[in-house]
């Protein structure tokens, strides 16, 4: 771990996981009708929220099978199905907090909960969109709850047809990735050179997408 987060965490645990109002989330529309909503800083008392999941949740490895090889998937996940506590109390308000803020668009709960626990530069997730279940056909959101070091978010279109935007997700930041967002963009977390510290992301999914 960095040495300044760990400080930051000694320094800061004792203030307690919180929400601010999801009140001032702002809303950028992307092309081929997605759209992403960010709020910097929802989370307060992210250090202490650090802390717990890092030292609480049941991190596993995984390995996958690409093409002829077995590879090791380079972050430690967890996942939390519909009805399961989450590991915080403050994430089970905050997926409650989301599905009320976006129940009339989404018009369904976001129910379960992934984990990813990015040990250091070399973690990362490949280009991909979360589209093994309905999101591969339907518009739905996912909502991103990051904690620990800043990595950004790298976003791009499916088509090939456009740039690739960088979100920067920083310790208690919320992104949204919404409309057809899953479908016609592409999101990843690239791996990094420089002196990487840990990051934790949770992400928030209504039933059947994955
Ligand atoms: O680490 C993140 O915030 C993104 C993770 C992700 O895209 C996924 O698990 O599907
Ligand atoms: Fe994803």
């Amino acid at each position: 771990m960095a040495a300044s987060l760990q400080g930051s965490l000694f320094d800061a645990a004792a203030e307690e996981a919180g929400l601010r109002p999801l009140t001032a989330v702002r809303r950028t529309p992307l092309a081929h009708g997605a759209w992403i909503d960010v709020l910097p800083g929802w989370l307060t008392g992210a250090d202490a929220l650090f802390a717990h999941l890092a030292h609480a949740v049941p991190w596993h490895a995984e390995r996958r099978q690409m093409y002829e090889r077995t590879v090791d998937v380079p972050r430690l996940l967890a996942s939390y199905r519909a009805g399961n506590p989450l590991p915080h109390p403050v994430l089970d308000a905050a997926r409650d907090r989301l599905s009320a803020h976006y129940a009339a668009e989404l018009g369904e709960p976001f129910v379960s909960a992934g984990l990813c626990f990015y040990r250091d530069g070399r973690d990362s997730v490949a280009w991909h969109g979360d589209r093994i279940g309905r999101g591969a056909t339907q518009n739905t959101m996912v909502a991103i709850v990051s904690v620990g070091q800043p990595r950004p978010l790298l976003l791009r279109p499916r088509d090939g047809g456009g740039p690739t935007l960088r979100w920067p997700l920083g310790h208690g930041d919320l992104i949204v990735m919404g409309g057809s967002c899953q479908r016609t963009w592409d999101h990843a977390i690239s791996k990094s050179r420089r002196a990487t510290g840990p990051r934790i992301s949770v992400q928030f999914r209504p039933r059947g997408v994955a």
